[in-house]
């Protein structure tokens, strides 16, 4: 349990950092500076792809790691002969270099970049346009439109990004035992001959419910943050 809450910090800090400081080499205007002189759509668009592709590429293998564990269901503690595959994060990683390589840990990280890049984009993109449509011109949004409009940037990027989320997670466990997928189109391809056009659909009703208080949340401390060290 502490890992996967330790990468989404660390998840959150790389995105909401290069986001912010993207912004402002694109615009050249503080958070408090942009009430008065909002930034335009395009220039949110590429800021949170941008925030998207580096936290996608440089915490790819946080991710792998967390899948692994996650999927993981043999027991933690030896029980009869079943020893667990993987004994914690640093075991898990270093298993991972030892039977698949370094690029091991890099599995799945193209259709993670895929899935991040432009749907991070629209993540800020509704997030914004969310707030400026219910705040009156020039003044902060109050934390009732945050905790909303944080609430549902987080389910339109998740609706977009459940495709990818389910091939990026396929990609990530195949290697375990042996390879089964010959990169990401085979992937795409072999899942949906198998199990329709559904397949890349699936987990989306649970993404979206589990991204509206956790994209309210993520908002409402962002805003707090930066007003508090402006
Ligand atoms: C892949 N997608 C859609 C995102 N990363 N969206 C941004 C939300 C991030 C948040 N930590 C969450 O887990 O919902």
């Amino acid at each position: 349990m502490s890992f996967p809450i330790a990468s989404v910090a660390l998840v959150n800090s790389v995105l909401f950092g290069v986001y912010s400081n993207t912004l402002l080499a694109l615009t050249a205007t503080s958070h408090q500076e942009r009430r008065a002189q909002p930034p335009s759509y395009t220039n949110i668009f590429i800021a949170g792809c941008t925030g998207g592709l580096l936290q996608a590429y440089c915490l790819a293998p946080f991710d792998l790691i967390k899948v692994r564990l996650q999927n993981q269901t043999e027991p933690r503690m030896q029980i009869a002969s079943s020893m667990p595959r993987y004994r914690g994060p640093v075991h898990c990683a270093s298993s991972i270099l030892r039977e698949e390589g370094p690029q091991g840990l890099f599995r799945g990280s193209w259709a993670l970049v895929l899935r991040d890049t432009p749907t991070l984009g629209i993540y800020f993109v509704t997030y914004e346009g969310l707030c400026r449509q219910y705040t009156p011109e020039g003044q902060n949004p109050s934390s009732a439109t945050v905790l909303v409009a944080g609430g549902f940037a987080g389910i339109a990027s998740w609706i977009t990004a459940t495709p990818f989320d389910v091939i990026k997670s396929r990609m990530q466990m195949d290697g375990l035992k042996g390879r089964k997928y010959g990169g990401m189109l085979d992937c795409m391809a072999s899942s949906f001959r198998q199990e329709g056009i559904g397949v890349f659909f699936k987990g989306m009703t649970l993404n979206s419910a589990r991204a509206f208080p956790v994209n309210a949340a993520t908002f409402l401390s962002y805003e707090y943050l930066l007003r508090l060290w402006r």
